[in-house]
């Protein structure tokens, strides 16, 4: 775990003492869009242009973020176009590495060492956290983005024309909806169990553990009587919820002390963990050797034997019972 400032790697753990405890995640920095037609996108330069084998991403099996763009990305059917590599899970004094392991892919543009390499291969004086996600641009030889919310939305559509499988997961009419999901979802959930995880304090742990429960409990009512979260088709907000549930009992329950509940303990969560689980693609991003030994193994100051907790068991691909379902309006 560490930073870089300007450029130079620094093994620092995450500075709560600042903010009572509180953990704050810092914003990402890299934030150019992919389009079709190399249009500039919301925030950052334009220049970006789909093409088949221009874009490199970067990703830990381990990470929530960066389980988002894999599933987007096999969804949409972009494997050929848009290759990947993999991290090893530990990650600890130098940060994420390629060092040898189960399910690493190493690097063949910068043939890097460590990620951190990656980032100053694209700002030489770069200071901020290495994390991934991270989009890379082999023609201009830099990163398009580091920002899974925006990775996903691009994979959604910029690859289109070049043969992408049909599928929109953000579709206009839904848009309000899905970006009110994604922003409660995202506060208390996806973060919500970071929050708890690294809290220093009682207060700031308690401060994130129940409002994250509080929201678990409205979904599961939500999804009492919606196959998903928006419509009745899966969209964003379902994968990006997707990431962190798959990850709850493993992980979040014992290692973050989310605990009130166990995900398995919500009948509707659980059957919708299990239906998106079993569509085509998404299995096979999920990795619980990279989720579970990196949590367990490289927080050294939450779990300081490194010991991996052998459960839970947990069948997800059994039968949901959920294809019936329809869906509520926005
Ligand atoms: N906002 C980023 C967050 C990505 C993120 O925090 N990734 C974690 C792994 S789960 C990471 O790389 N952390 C390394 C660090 O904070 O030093 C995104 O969604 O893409």
């Amino acid at each position: 775990m560490g930073m870089l400032v300007d450029g130079q790697w620094h093994d620092v753990w995450y500075d709560t003492e600042a903010n009572k405890g509180k953990f704050e995640r810092e914003k990402s920095a890299f934030r150019n869009w992919l389009t079709a037609d190399g249009s500039p996108g919301p925030s950052g330069e334009g220049g970006f242009a789909a093409e088949a084998g221009r874009y490199h991403l970067y990703v830990s099996l381990a990470c929530p973020w960066a389980h988002r763009t894999l599933i987007m990305r096999a969804l949409k059917g972009l494997e050929a176009m848009i290759p990947v590599s993999v991290v090893h899970w530990h990650m600890a004094e130098n940060g994420w590495t390629f060092a040898e392991g189960p399910g690493v892919v190493p690097d063949p543009i910068h043939h890097a060492q460590y990620m951190h390499q990656v980032y100053t291969a694209a700002k030489p004086d770069y200071s901020g956290r290495v994390t991934v996600p991270v989009l890379w641009d082999r023609k201009r030889g830099t990163i398009v983005s580091n920002e899974s919310a925006e990775i996903i939305r691009m994979f959604n559509t910029a690859f289109d024309d070049l043969g992408a499988r049909p599928g929109d997961y953000y579709p206009e009419a839904h848009r309000e909806a899905i970006d009110a999901f994604n922003a409660r979802i995202y506060d208390t959930v996806n973060n919500g169990v970071y929050k708890a995880g690294f809290a220093t304090t009682q207060e700031a742990y308690e401060e994130a553990v129940y409002p994250l429960f509080g929201t678990l409990d409205w979904l599961e009512t939500r999804l009492s009587s919606s196959r998903y979260l928006v419509g009745n088709t899966l969209t964003e907000a379902d994968i990006r919820l997707f990431t962190t549930l798959v990850r709850f009992d493993p992980v979040y329950r014992g290692h973050f002390k989310c605990n009130l509940h166990s995900l398995a303990d919500y009948p509707n969560l659980f059957g919708y963990l299990r239906d998106i689980y079993q569509m085509p693609g998404v299995a096979e991003t999920v990795d619980f050797r990279h989720i579970k030994s990196h949590y367990y193994q490289s927080h050294g100051t939450i779990n300081p034997t490194g010991i991996v907790p052998a459960g839970p068991l947990m069948d997800l691909a059994a039968p949901h019972g959920r294809e019936g379902m329809g869906g509520l309006a926005d």
